[in-house]
């Protein structure tokens, strides 16, 4: 596994984000990394504290899609530097946003263990990718998503 993370490769102004962006103290600060760069595999952990709680014992499903959003857009970034043979964060940069999120809630989420996100690319074109994503606790997926990730418009950055 790579040590830095994808996020850690955004620029200072575009890391705000509430999910993954470093420069948001208020915020998740997700951190995804490759599993299998070959394999097109990215992984990301992360813990979830008593307020984010949904149904006591259980994690609140906002919070998972939030995680599920931003392991997408950070696997896409990285995924879309792979298919243009490019080191990741070198300029010009690559960043997406995400077009369309899906999650699927399997089975109730428990509070107290560590929660991992495994991402697929299964799809890169100039402008989207898309990443297939399971999160897991305690070795059983409990929620499926999807994130279809397309390139930021000039607006937005
Ligand atoms: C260094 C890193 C920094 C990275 C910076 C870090 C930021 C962290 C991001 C965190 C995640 C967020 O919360 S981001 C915030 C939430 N997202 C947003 O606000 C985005 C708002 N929406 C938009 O600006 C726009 O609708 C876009 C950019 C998503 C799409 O613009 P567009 O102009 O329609 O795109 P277009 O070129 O036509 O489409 C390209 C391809 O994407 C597909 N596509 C587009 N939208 C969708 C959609 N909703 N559902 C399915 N597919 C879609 C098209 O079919 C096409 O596929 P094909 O025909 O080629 O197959």
């Amino acid at each position: 596994m790579s040590k830095q993370a994808f996020q850690d490769y955004y620029p200072e102004e575009l890391s705000h984000c509430y999910g993954c962006g470093s420069n948001n103290a208020d915020g998740h600060q997700l951190k995804s990394y490759w599993l299998d760069e070959k394999q097109g595999e990215t992984i990301a952990r992360f813990t979830p504290k008593a307020y984010h709680t949904a149904i006591p014992g259980f994690v609140y499903g906002g919070l998972i899609a939030s995680l599920i959003d931003c392991h997408g857009t950070g696997s896409a970034a990285a995924a879309a530097y792979q298919a243009q043979g490019r080191v990741i964060g070198s300029a010009p940069a690559l960043r997406f946003v995400t077009g369309a999120l899906n999650v699927n809630f399997l089975a109730p989420t428990p509070m107290g263990v560590e929660l991992i996100l495994r991402g697929k690319i299964t799809e890169v074109k100039e402008r989207k990718v898309i990443v297939e994503i399971t999160l897991s606790a305690d070795d059983v997926v409990c929620v499926s998503g999807s994130v279809i990730a397309v390139k930021m418009p000039a607006t937005m950055g």
